[in-house]
């Protein structure tokens, strides 16, 4: 399996996001955190400024919808365009039915996991998805420390995952940088979104390299 660098653009300017996706054009998605002040303690962005991102962006977007209600509200963000949708299974009421409608909608359909949410009650979900995000910080904000006790669930996802002898990928958010992307990918990650790792780097797409080279190097 390849390491996927999504760099997440809540850390980008702003004012600038359509030059800033730019800067990351050798990323294998741009990561779009949309927050709704309900399910998280932040506001970010919706799908109006959601939808032109997807228009002009080099590379696909991958959508995280930390919001409440994705029931109701993802399946937009398929239509938008978006490579990926990925929904908070604390948030949603029926998880299959939303994630066959994503996919049926042409987007790859994700779930995510709060780090205090165990991942044993999903593992039949995992059948049903195209990829699990496992958050290794509090979802709301950037720049936060990696929690090393999501590494656990991370191993456990990718054991599941390799029972079931499925393709899922498993996608790590939080706190990554070149500190922790290798454990990330030891323990089974393989998608591995950072904001203000990439952003906050000099040297933007050399700092994508490095990381996807120290991923690449424990994915398996
Ligand atoms: O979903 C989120 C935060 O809730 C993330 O996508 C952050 O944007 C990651 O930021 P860094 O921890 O990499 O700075
Ligand atoms: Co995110």
């Amino acid at each position: 399996m390849p390491a996927l660098i999504n760099p997440s653009i809540l850390s980008a300017d702003f004012a600038n996001l359509e030059r800033d996706l730019h800067a990351i054009a050798t990323a294998d998605a741009a990561h779009v955190d949309v927050m709704d002040y309900h399910f998280v303690p932040n506001l970010t962005l919706g799908l109006p400024v959601f939808e032109r991102l997807v228009q002009v962006s080099p590379v696909p977007v991958d959508g995280h919808l930390m919001i409440a209600d994705p029931d109701r509200w993802a399946p937009a963000y398929a239509e938008a365009g978006a490579a990926s949708v990925t929904f908070h299974a604390e948030a949603a009421q029926a998880p299959v039915r939303l994630a066959r409608e994503l996919r049926r909608l042409g987007a790859r359909a994700g779930v995510a996991l709060r780090p205090a949410t165990p991942v044993e009650p999903y593992l039949d979900l995992l059948a049903e998805v195209d990829m699990i995000l496992v958050m290794t910080v509090e979802p709301g904000f950037g720049g936060q420390s990696f929690i090393e006790g999501t590494l656990p669930k991370i191993r456990r996802a990718r054991r599941a995952i390799s029972e079931q002898d499925l393709d899922v990928h498993i996608q790590v958010d939080g706190g990554v940088s070149r500190d922790t992307i290798e454990r990330a990918a030891e323990a089974g990650a393989n998608v591995f979104v950072a904001g203000s790792a990439v952003y906050g780097a000099e040297d933007v797409p050399g700092e994508i390299e490095t990381l996807r080279a120290m991923a690449e190097r424990h994915v398996h």
